[in-house]
């Protein structure tokens, strides 16, 4: 069966979405459950970008075994030395280069007319040669390219030593008829279309990011490149997810396989929500809390009398709900080390004393401790920085009463290592929370946004607090959980806090570093 490379963005086209901001030890975390997922290629980020995203395309380098890891540069030698820099010891060191080729990119942005535009791509192919054994070019914008400047600018990349062509939608703007077509038409007419690959790159600015990426497969793409959670520029990339599952499940149609483990898609998705702060939303294909519920007494009959009635995919498929739960409060550490194991997490000795220590609470508080809660423990623990002191919330309580003023007393662990604690009032329950750990955190915070939902399913599911907040000019976003929306929202607003503090604490070191 001909095989299609799923080449995943979420690390550096995903990673520009507004308000998306990863530090190492998460981009690594997320490395690590895409390579679990069986991608082919990770872009791992844009190193020239800057020295952390450097830093973390090289840690996820040497990190990533199984997948292919690379980097985007643009079509000038320092971004290809930069992407050589952090991945030269990878096995089959790859790079993707691009350059824009549409007539109101390079008349506008570039300033440079069509025949420079194929001499920079070239230049740029052929020293990328001289050090990488794998080389992506990228014509920008594409789909918006005159189609035989195209043809002229593949054939010329390929003689330069390219082995994969990609044509982007970078605004989203193509039809999936269009677009296929302009597949067909490069496969057809390029002279050397034979030796390369071709890869698809949609943007979902009009919804049709996922359409247009398998009608590209379906008129000779080889490769789709693609992000969890639909997740990128504006509206996003194709989400890879739905593109994974619809190959599959329509494979009687498209007759392709892509080499994914299909069961591990719903934990990344999980994963990726977890450390980008951006919910999914329940409607969302394959990967929607809604997914693959059935709210209709029709729909819920035909399902009691034979699932396939409404349902075309198995939550089994993504992994949801797979894995027996055989976790409870009785269960002991070595049992919980394993669980963590299987589940693809390797903590130090310590995260996993304080990830069993969370666990054991929840168990005495939860009926059930369900995969998903045992993946927001292990997630915690994972990513967090150990050698960074941060806030740490001791308690939290809440004097409520529809005829008091609400007032609310939270204990907090400073990052001197002072237990102060504070109480204030507010105009409701959440906002004298807020109104206490302002104090209790000093500095000046703004309540950007904030949102409350429930992880997992019955009365004793978790409480999930996002919120995004301005902390000392730099806005963050903060998410955690508890069994109670309070104290989870007390949690989530210090997480937002101590990711400043992180993120404060590599701007300093890059700052040194430069
Ligand atoms: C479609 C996409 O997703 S493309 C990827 C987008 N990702 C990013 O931009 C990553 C983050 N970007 C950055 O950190 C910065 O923009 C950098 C480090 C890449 C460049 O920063 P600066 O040197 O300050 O340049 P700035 O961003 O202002 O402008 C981009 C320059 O690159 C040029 N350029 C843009 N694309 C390309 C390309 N593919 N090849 C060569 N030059 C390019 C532009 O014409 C412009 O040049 P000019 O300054 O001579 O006008
Ligand atoms: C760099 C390219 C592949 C890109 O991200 C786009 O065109 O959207």
């Amino acid at each position: 069966m001909r095989k299609i490379d799923i080449f995943d963005t979420t690390l550096r086209d995903g990673e520009q979405s507004a308000g998306i901001n990863l530090n190492t030890a998460e981009k690594v975390e997320i490395a690590k459950q895409l390579e679990r997922l069986g991608v082919t290629i990770i872009e791992a980020g844009f190193p020239a970008s800057s020295p952390g995203d450097l830093e973390a395309v090289s840690l996820i380098a040497k990190t990533v075994k199984n997948s292919i890891v690379t980097g985007l540069a643009r079509a000038v030698k320092s971004d290809i030395d930069a992407v050589w820099e952090a991945i030269r010891h990878a096995e089959q060191p790859h790079v993707h280069t691009f350059i824009a080729t549409s007539p109101i990119h390079m008349e506008y942005k570039l300033k440079k007319n069509p025949d420079e535009v194929i001499e920079q791509a070239v230049t740029a192919v052929k020293y990328a040669k001289e050090k990488f054994s794998l080389v992506e070019f990228s014509a920008e914008d594409g789909f918006r390219s005159d189609k035989e400047f195209l043809v002229r600018i593949c054939q010329e990349v390929i003689k330069a030593g390219a082995t994969t062509i990609n044509i982007p939608d970078t605004v989203g703007y193509a039809s999936p008829q269009e677009y296929g077509a302009l597949f067909r038409y490069l496969r057809e007419n390029v002279i050397g279309a034979e030796k390369i690959k071709f890869s698809a790159h949609c943007h979902d600015d009009l919804g049709m990011a996922v359409a247009n990426s398998m009608a590209a497969i379906e008129n000779g793409a080889d490769q789709v490149e693609c992000t969890i959670n639909g997740l990128g520029e504006r509206a996003g990339n194709a989400a890879l997810e739905e593109i994974g599952v619809a190959l599959h499940i329509r494979k009687d149609f498209y007759g392709v396989e892509t080499g994914l483990n299909l069961k591990e898609i719903k934990r990344t998705s999980q994963m990726v929500s977890r450390l980008t702060n951006v919910v999914i939303q329940p409607n969302k294909a394959v990967v929607g809390k809604n997914a693959f519920a059935h709210e209709s007494g029709i729909h819920q009959d035909g399902v009691l009398k034979n699932p396939e009635t409404y349902e075309i995919i198995s939550p089994a498929l993504i992994g949801e709900d797979d894995i027996p739960l055989v976790l409870g409060k009785h269960s002991g550490r070595a049992a919980f080390r394993d669980r963590a194991e299987t589940m693809g997490f390797q903590l130090s000795d310590e995260k996993l004393n304080k990830a069993f220590a969370e666990f054991k609470k929840l168990a005495d508080r939860k009926k059930e401790v369900t995969e998903e809660d045992l993946t927001t423990i292990l997630t915690e623990q994972q990513v967090s920085i150990e050698d960074v002191p941060l806030f740490e919330l001791k308690s939290v309580q809440v004097q409520y009463g529809t005829e008091n003023i609400p007032t609310a007393t939270a204990s907090v662990m400073t990052p001197e290592g002072e237990l102060k604690t504070i109480a204030s009032t507010g105009s409701g329950s959440v906002e004298a929370i807020f109104n206490t750990l302002e104090q209790l955190v000093g500095g000046k915070v703004n309540i950007l946004d904030y949102r409350v939902q429930s992880v997992g399913k019955g009365r004793d599911a978790l409480g999930e607090a996002v919120i995004n907040l301005k902390y000392n000019g730099y806005t963050s976003t903060g998410r955690d959980s508890a069994q109670d929306v309070l104290e989870a929202s007390a949690k989530a607003y210090l997480n937002a806090v101590n990711r400043q503090l992180i993120q404060q604490q590599v701007r300093e070191k890059q700052a040194i570093t430069i």
